[in-house]
């Protein structure tokens, strides 16, 4: 059964010493589906995202990718088998062309890192830039990272986690830092994209107007345990969630959102 779903987790469990951080979380996510897990601070999301990528070992419980374990795997490993992330703080090297950068991720996915990067320049190009293309960036290939504008630079690193061709994306607070408007479009792009290429999103965002807008389904924790789960329009509607969550302070407009998932 579980080989169907792109990721299947059972039981996940991580104590720090004495801190309970996250208690036996279940949940699958399907292919080209895209889960939000919210929670207020100190939820446990951040430590369910790095069990994922191997990053911390779980105290008890199984991360299954398309049936196979990852619980024990070290982070590159499981990047390897298709679990890119991206980062709230962007992390693209700022003196390298917005091509380079893409480049780079396709040679290091390649394994190819070995050919020296002066005489690399040529390694990938058609496919970086068809990447590039896909994210809206093409027309500033040729720029230093470092000159681009917050907004682009979130398109160049999803274009950098897509030179892995993840099966699963964690994507931590994608949209920290950016304009509302700007915030939309990321979503709808990075949306469109996995949808079309079968990707699985896991995504945590503290703006709830895009958790409502672009997830799928809805997770909500609240100290380590899973409270609530379901489609949007059910999460909103349950009273524990409101309770727990939404009346601490984040406010979700109703009426903005007439045509969500
Ligand atoms: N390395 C650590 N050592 C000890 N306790 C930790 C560690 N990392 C997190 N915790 C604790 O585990 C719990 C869950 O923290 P976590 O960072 O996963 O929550 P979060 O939902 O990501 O919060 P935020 O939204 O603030 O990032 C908190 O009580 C936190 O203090």
């Amino acid at each position: 059964m579980s080989q169907n779903q792109t990721l299947s987790v059972r039981g996940l469990s991580k104590n720090y010493g004495g801190v309970a951080a996250v208690t036996n979380v279940d949940f699958d996510l399907a292919p080209g589906e895209i889960l939000a897990l919210i929670g207020p601070n100190g939820a446990g999301k951040s430590t369910c995202f790095n069990m994922l990528n191997g990053q911390f070992p779980p105290t008890a419980g199984s991360i299954k990718l398309f049936g196979e374990e990852l619980v024990g795997k070290k982070p590159r490993e499981i990047w390897r088998l298709g679990v890119g992330r991206t980062f709230q703080i962007t992390a693209t090297f700022g003196s390298m062309t917005v091509l380079e950068n893409v480049q780079m991720a396709l040679i290091s996915f390649h394994n190819r890192l070995r050919a020296l990067w002066p005489f690399a320049g040529g390694l990938y190009q058609d496919e970086a830039f068809q990447l590039l293309e896909l994210v809206g960036m093409e027309a500033q290939a040729s720029r230093p990272c470092s000159v681009l504008a917050y907004g682009d630079l979130k398109r160049v690193e999803l274009a950098v986690a897509l030179a892995n061709a993840p099966k699963l994306l964690l994507m931590d607070e994608p949209t920290a830092g950016m304009a509302p408007k700007e915030r939309i479009e990321l979503m709808q792009l990075t949306a469109d994209i996995v949808r079309e290429r079968g990707i699985s999103v896991l995504f945590t965002e503290h703006d709830m107007d895009v958790v409502f807008t672009h997830a799928n389904r809805i997770m909500v924790l609240s100290r380590g345990h899973v409270v609530a789960e379901g489609k949007p329009q059910e999460v909103r509607a349950n009273p524990e969630v409101q309770a727990t969550y939404l009346g601490t302070g984040a406010v979700y407009d109703d009426s903005k959102h007439k045509g969500a998932a």
